[in-house]
Parts: C-alpha cells; sequence; structure tokens
C-alpha cells in the first residue's frame, strides 16, 4: 500500500480524467477551471481515435502535470507506464488488458496504483498485487470508451461491499452531478468523470455541483 487508504479515498471524491481528445476547448483550461470548480484527483488518459503519441503525448502530459503541481492535485497517468516514470507523475492506472499489477508496482515503487477490474476475482488479485485503488464501471451507459464493458449499474459495487472489500474504490461511467448520489450511497469513496466536465458549457461550475454532490450524500451518510 503506497498511499495509506485514508488518504486514498479523499482523493477518489472527484476524480477527474481527460484526454485531448474528450475536450472542444484547450485541454490545459478545462483542467485548470476543474481543478478551480474542485476536482481532487486527475488522470491524464490520451487513448482512442485521434489521440496523441509520443513527443506531443508527452507535451500534453508535461503541462497537464505541472498545472496539476500548482495545486497539489495528484497527476495520474492512464496505462503508459514509461511515461509516467519517464516525468515522475504521482501514479498510474492500469486494465485487465495492461501489464500486470505486481509488476507495474514493481517499476513504480510507492507512486499511486490504481487498477480497472470487472469481478471479484480481478478485484482480489488487483488487491493482492498492491493496488492502492481500484474503478468499476461503466455505472452508467457511456459513449465515451467505444469498448466499454456491459453497464453493471451498483450491483459490483454492492457485491464488493457486502463481501467486506475495503479498497478505496471509484466508480465510471456516465456520471454526472444527477447520478453520482446513489454510488456514494452504495458504497464508493468517488466518482470519476470524463465528458461531465470535460465536455460542459462551464467545467468549473460541473466539477463544482460534482463536488457538492459527493460531499452532501458523504456528510449525511
Ligand atoms: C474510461 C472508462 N472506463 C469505463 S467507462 C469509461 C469512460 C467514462 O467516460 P464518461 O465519464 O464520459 O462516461
Ligand atoms: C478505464 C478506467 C477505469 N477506471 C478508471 C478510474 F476511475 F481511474 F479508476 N480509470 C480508467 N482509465
Ligand atoms: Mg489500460
Amino acid at each position: 500500500m503506497a498511499v495509506n487508504p485514508q488518504a486514498m479515498r479523499s482523493l477518489l471524491k472527484v476524480y477527474f480524467i481527460m484526454g485531448s481528445t474528450n475536450c472542444c476547448q484547450n485541454p490545459e483550461n478545462v483542467l485548470q477551471a476543474a481543478i478551480k470548480g474542485g476536482i481532487t484527483l486527475f488522470q491524464f488518459r490520451e487513448k482512442g481515435a485521434g489521440c496523441l503519441h509520443g513527443k506531443e503525448k508527452e507535451s500534453l502530459a508535461k503541462k497537464l502535470q505541472a498545472i496539476c503541481k500548482q495545486s497539489n492535485i495528484p497527476f495520474i497517468v492512464n496505462d503508459d507506464i514509461e511515461l509516467a516514470v519517464k516525468i515522475n507523475a504521482d501514479g498510474v492506472h492500469i486494465g485487465q488488458d495492461d501489464e500486470a499489477a505486481d509488476v507495474v508496482r514493481r517499476k513504480i515503487g510507492s507512486k499511486i496504483l490504481g487498477v480497472s477490474v470487472h469481478s471479484m476475482q480481478e478485484a482480489e488479485t488487483a488487491i493482492r498485487q498492491g493496488a492502492d485503488y481500484i474503478g468499476i464501471g461503466p455505472i452508467y451507459p457511456t459513449s465515451t470508451k467505444a469498448d466499454a464493458k456491459a453497464v453493471q449499474g451498483l450491483t459490483f459495487l454492492t457485491e464488493l461491499r457486502s463481501a467486506d472489500i475495503q479498497i478505496p474504490v471509484v466508480g465510471i461511467g456516465g456520471i454526472t452531478s444527477e447520478n453520482a448520489s446513489p454510488l456514494i450511497e452504495a458504497g464508493a469513496d468517488g466518482v470519476s468523470v470524463i465528458s461531465a466536465i470535460s465536455q460542459a458549457d462551464s467545467p468549473e461550475k460541473a466539477a463544482a455541483k460534482l463536488y457538492d454532490s459527493v460531499n452532501r450524500i458523504m456528510r449525511n451518510a
């Protein structure tokens, strides 16, 4: 465990994920606004049709990393372990089709390690191999990830929590400030969003609304 679970849980509250293909406006301005609105964690996910590669990808990563650093928001890199190590990111997020979590843990040392899981078996493996948090979804329908798995709603989350699995958990997929509350009530430590913030007219207001709905539920829980 590289980050203590309680610290990890508060980082997961409003977890913004973005890459150049998710934005209509300039990614740097969108991230700046999202941070102002109150996001608690950021993941650089440069993936899908038209995404950047090589030097262009690295240069955008460094710009977004600098913006996060100014506000003490940890900067997580999706998939690209090599890039994460090269620019000394604060952590990485991997899926089941990436390298195994134990291999990645050896490469990143005490950085934050997040793993996407879709079953109890995958969750237990990720925990055993030293993940700091797990991402589960898609919770609701989403058009952002073309190859997303079947929509799972709150079923898997409820299963995890009734199996008394304590690892910090964040939900992802089609989440907005309108549908975030049931997820927190079912035991998620936070919500992860791409389009609800990156494609909002005001990313700052969208982030603030998400932050408010998540905290409102946590205060009353
Ligand atoms: C990366 C990812 N993994 C499962 S759904 C998804 C896309 C989430 O995007 P959005 O928040 O726009 O639905
Ligand atoms: C596919 C993904 C699933 N979950 C997450 C996170 F929200 F960070 F856990 N990030 C991803 N890139
Ligand atoms: Mg991946």
